[in-house]
């Protein structure tokens, strides 16, 4: 379990206030309107902004205070963050070794990340011969070989066509079901939060409300959000 406890944080004249638990092995969409905090919610719990009051808590442990390389999570962003001089495989083993020295079983098991993305006979491809889509799964690919329970993922797939988003977001959840691991996914698409998330944390006024289930919210979505949703 994921507990944000009181946890307020401000920037400049923003500030952003949550207290909610995250069942294990969630898939959790964030919604919110522009410029409502969710890269902030983000950030609070991949330690890259550290609270002005409250806890985070992993499994009952105190995470609050530790560095984001040392926590349970990894970030997906939207720029995929590959790098155009290196291959596939070698984009990916950056996930295990910055310095890319891998020993043989890793490098094996960069080889069955690859494979689970559908990119096998691609690994020494760089990026720029690969498709949209083919190096989003790259950035996937090297996000699993990880390996963290909590995933977080902010737009990963807002510049890929409709079908390409629906086909990543179908094998990010199938890989989320296999690793049991608790995703939370930042969206601006109500669609996407229908298909990847049963539950959604809505984000409105300064406040990160609990989980609630995604397909009443997006039916009956408050003022703000109706607003927002158009
Ligand atoms: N470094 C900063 N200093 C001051 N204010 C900031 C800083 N970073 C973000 N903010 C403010 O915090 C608020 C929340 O920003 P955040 O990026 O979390 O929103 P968001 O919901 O992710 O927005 P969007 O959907 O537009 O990406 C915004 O009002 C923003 O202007």
């Amino acid at each position: 379990m994921l507990e944000l406890q009181n946890l307020s944080v401000t920037r400049g004249s923003f500030t952003l206030a949550a207290d909610l638990a995250i069942e294990p092995g969630a898939r959790v969409a964030v919604i919110g309107a522009s410029g409502s905090g969710k890269s902030t919610l983000l950030s609070l719990i991949a330690g890259f902004l550290v609270p002005d009051r409250g806890r985070i808590l992993w499994e009952g442990r105190d995470i609050t205070a530790t560095p984001p390389g040392k926590r349970p999570v990894s970030v997906l962003f939207q720029d995929q963050n590959l790098f155009p001089h290196l291959t596939a495989a070698q984009n990916v083993g950056l996930g295990l070794r910055p310095d890319l020295r891998l020993s043989s079983p890793q490098r094996v098991r960069v080889g069955q990340v690859l494979e689970e993305v559908g990119l096998a006979g691609m690994e020494d491809r760089k990026p720029a011969d690969l498709s949209g889509g083919q190096q989003g799964r790259v950035a996937l690919a090297r996000v699993l070989l990880r390996a963290r329970p909590v995933l977080l993922l902010d737009e990963p797939f807002a510049a890929l066509g409709p079908a390409l988003k629906a086909e990543m977001l179908d094998l990010l959840a199938r890989i989320a079901e296999e690793t049991g691991a608790t995703v939370l996914m930042v969206s601006h698409d109500p669609g996407d939060a229908r298909r990847f998330a049963p539950q959604t944390i809505l984000i409105e006024d300064g406040r990160a409300q609990p989980p609630q289930p995604t397909g009443p919210l997006l039916d009956d979505p408050p003022p703000g959000l109706r607003a927002y949703l158009g």
